[in-house]
């Protein structure tokens, strides 16, 4: 096997979305303070991370966590360069990220019927015809559009789902407008084989500079998923800071692949990302400490010691 890369594929640079603030936050049990939601995302942008996602201006009554996310993304302080989206599913939801100062916004649709009607109370369809709206007036605004897709491999309400009705949602967003495309999987039951074949349906339909990898960790199955994507010639890994999250929809769902995991698998095969591993650890320990739970990174307890 010597001579043999196995990587040769894998990108010299990734992009890491930090997911932690928004994909982690919206499942705590109890609301977390604003100066803690500024801090956090405060930090991480520190660390050096290019992208923290930073709230959600969806109904309160459905995720009361992110109530406030308008004070979140007026009280943090900016640094130059650094991104930070926000989600919205509706027309008001972009007024108001609007208002707030949002350069950038999510759209959030799933391959999964049931999913759909049980997180925004809408078929796929309506959904569609919902964000066509946002979009135009978002990208009228000179305001960035990423859409999700959940549900990429698994629906926690109907099982399996098919790559092409993955791939007919991901084609829909990205000729509405959409700069990019990240593929949730959702529940985190995706092993590598099923994450490349419905990588390979997603890739017939949009390029792969133009879509992101979303892997939940319920499973355990989540670096090996990215890792799989990164050979496929995704560029752009979405992570959650000490694993923090799941989704309100999707029972049992624990985070994202956490921030710090993710970050020692790239500086390892010498990937390039810009962000201080010791940096993202430090903001993990200090949300966990007011959240008063164990992170779920295995790096950050390793270097704990
Ligand atoms: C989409 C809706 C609003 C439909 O909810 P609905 O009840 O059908 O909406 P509605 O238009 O009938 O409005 C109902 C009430 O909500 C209000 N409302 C309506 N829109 C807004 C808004 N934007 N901001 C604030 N308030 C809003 C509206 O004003 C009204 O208030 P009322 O008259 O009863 O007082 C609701 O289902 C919702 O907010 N869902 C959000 C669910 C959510 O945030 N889920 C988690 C994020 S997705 C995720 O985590 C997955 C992801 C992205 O990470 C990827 C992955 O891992 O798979």
């Amino acid at each position: 096997m010597t001579g043999v890369d196995l990587f040769a594929a894998v990108p010299t640079e990734v992009t890491i979305v930090e997911v932690g603030p928004r994909d982690g936050l919206q499942n705590e049990p109890a609301p977390v303070p604003l100066e803690v939601k500024v801090a956090l995302i405060e930090a991480l942008a520190a660390a050096g991370l290019p992208v923290v996602e930073a709230g959600s201006f969806v109904s309160p009554k459905w995720v009361p966590q992110m109530a406030g996310s308008d004070a979140v993304l007026r009280g943090i302080a900016k640094r130059p360069g650094v991104r930070y989206p926000v989600l919205v599913p509706n027309l008001k939801g972009f007024e108001a990220a609007y208002a707030a100062g949002a350069e950038e916004i999510a759209v959030f649709g799933a391959a999964s019927e049931t999913f759909s009607q049980k997180n925004i109370n809408c078929s796929i369809e309506e959904s569609l015809e919902r964000f066509r709206p946002v979009i135009d007036k978002a990208l009228a605004h000179d305001v960035r559009v990423r859409g999700y897709v959940s549900c990429v491999v698994d629906c926690p309400y109907e099982g399996p789902i098919a790559p092409a009705a993955v791939a007919g949602v991901a084609r829909r967003l990205f000729e509405m407008g959409c700069f990019e495309i990240s593929l949730g999987d959702t529940i985190g039951t995706g092993t590598p084989r099923r994450t490349a074949a419905m990588l390979a349906a997603v890739m017939a339909e949009v390029p792969a500079t133009a879509l992101a990898i979303h892997a939940h960790d319920t499973y355990g199955q989540a670096l090996a998923n990215v890792l799989t994507a990164l050979e496929l010639g995704v560029r752009v890994v979405d992570s959650s800071v000490a694993g923090l999250g799941g989704c309100p929809y999707a029972k049992g769902a624990s985070g994202n692949v956490a921030t710090e995991d993710l970050l020692f698998m790239l500086d390892g095969m010498g990937v390039r990302t810009g962000v201080d591993l010791d940096a993202v650890i430090r903001a993990g320990e200090a949300i966990c400490g007011v959240l008063g739970r164990e992170t779920r990174s295995k790096v950050a307890q390793a270097k704990r010691g």
